[in-house]
């Protein structure tokens, strides 16, 4: 029986994604013990994130060759842009983080690379190199938070959290972003090996600087 490519594709890039997905942050938040300061330094970044991240899926549903995949693609699209979102506005006002420091604390490096790289992933025109880093962002995702223990941390800022990343739909749509990956990646493996390689080395740091920048980028108590 021969791998999935996307089986290949991460196994190629192992180190990272172990070191991604057992990272202290993820134990942390599972534990409900991750310091307020250091979830908030990680949500201000990831929302920006989040914001390059629904540039990329405008590029993926742009670059699809199937009605159908488009349509999976906006669904998710529009869970992204709207329960997704509404978790940050209410996570910031649990954590008393202010519109001032959500707009001046600087992109981490991390922050900065992710937003790189999807650009570049955008500006190939090449769905399969927006897939590998969409593909990487999700599953690396629901392989985490489909292992946090349970019950979940009591606060819903830990637990919701794990559960955007870990419930049917999400599945279903990691399922299809690997099934599409399958499909039209293989025609183009070097372009996807180096895109899905870089992207899952970014998920680490982007783990490690929640953790980091304890001096001008500290924010929270
Ligand atoms: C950095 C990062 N990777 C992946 C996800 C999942 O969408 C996220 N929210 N943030």
């Amino acid at each position: 029986m021969s791998a999935r490519f996307t089986d290949t594709l991460r196994e190629a890039a192992r180190d990272d994604w172990q070191a991604a997905s057992g990272h202290r942050f993820v134990t942390e938040l599972g534990a409900g013990t991750i310091a307020p300061r250091v979830m908030a330094r990680y949500l201000v970044q990831d929302h920006r994130f989040l914001d390059a991240f629904l540039a990329l899926l405008g590029a993926a549903m742009a670059g699809t060759d199937r009605f159908e995949a488009r349509l999976r693609l906006a669904r998710f699209a529009g869970a992204v842009a709207g329960e997704e979102n509404t978790y940050f506005e209410r996570a910031f006002a649990t954590l008393g983080v202010t519109s001032e420091t959500r707009r001046t604390a600087p992109d981490s490096d991390a922050t900065a690379g992710f937003q790189a790289i999807m650009r570049e992933a955008a500006a190939t025109r090449s769905y399969a190199a927006a897939l590998c880093v969409l593909t990487v962002a999700e599953w690396l995702y629901l392989d985490w938070a489909s292992k946090a223990p349970k019950p979940l941390p009591t606060s819903f800022v830990h637990a919701e959290w794990i559960t955007l990343h870990d419930n049917p739909d999400f599945r279903e749509f990691v399922a299809f972003l690997r099934g599409e990956l399958d499909r039209v990646g293989p025609a183009e493996a070097a372009l996807c090996q180096f895109f899905f390689g870089r992207a899952v080395a970014l998920e680490r740091r982007f783990f490690d600087a929640a953790y980091e920048g304890d001096g001008a980028a500290e924010i929270g108590r």
